[in-house]
């Protein structure tokens, strides 16, 4: 991390009750060559992996329903959002996460999963990089009902649908999950449940 355009970086702590939100103050060297003075907010909760899971003989799609608070804030009237399996990565390795993610959260044993992508999530907020992830499933697979983990009071729903009713979920609006619709647009792009 070295830029010969910033200078004199000071931050604070504004909160560490559980993740860290820091204050930035720095120096900033403009297209133009002058100097001004930027302050940020930067929330730090680490990085993250998702993943979408796919059935080729059946056409479906494995997908949770979950409550979000800082969608409740925001115009989701319940607070319900459908979205892909994912977690934070803690100490893990994005594959290793999301195959643990994926035994919690859904309830299958993953041996094989395929990396797509590695992005910023909210990049003028948040440092986190989210790594997308897509992986076949079988009913063979299934070795709980998921759901999530008890002692983290997560509260999981599973859902698995046809594809093409995912899709339609998509063009209706009703999922409004920015990672889910990236990885359903993979599926299509790449005409995997054709
Ligand atoms: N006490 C407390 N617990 C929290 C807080 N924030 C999160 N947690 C706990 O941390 C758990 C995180 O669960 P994960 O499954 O690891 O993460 P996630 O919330 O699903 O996050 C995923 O989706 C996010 C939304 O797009 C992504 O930002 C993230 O990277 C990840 O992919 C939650 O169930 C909850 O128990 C908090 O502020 N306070
Ligand atoms: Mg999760």
């Amino acid at each position: 991390m070295s830029s010969n355009r910033l200078r004199n970086i000071q931050s604070t702590i504004l909160s560490d009750h559980y993740y860290i939100l820091k204050r930035f103050s720095f120096y900033y060297q403009m297209r133009n060559g002058t100097w001004v003075n930027q302050v940020r907010e930067v929330y730090d909760r680490g990085d993250g992996a998702g993943i979408l899971l796919y059935n080729k003989t059946k056409k479906t799609v494995l997908l949770i329903k979950q409550f979000r608070m800082p969608t409740y804030q925001n115009d989701n009237p319940d607070g319900f959002l459908v979205e892909i399996c994912a977690g934070l990565l803690d100490k893990d390795n994005p594959e290793e996460c999301i195959i643990r993610e994926t035994e919690e959260e859904v309830g299958y044993r993953l041996e094989k999963v395929t990396k797509v992508y590695e992005g910023y999530s909210s990049p003028g907020v948040m440092t986190e990089k989210m790594h997308f992830f897509i992986g076949e499933y079988t009913d063979a697979m299934k070795v709980n009902s998921g759901g999530g983990l008890d002692s983290e009071a997560e509260d999981i729903e599973v859902l698995e649908m046809p594809f093409k009713q995912a899709i339609n979920m998509l063009n209706s609006g009703e999922i409004q999950d920015t990672r889910t619709i990236v990885l359903l647009q993979y599926l299509q792009i790449h005409k995997l449940l054709d």
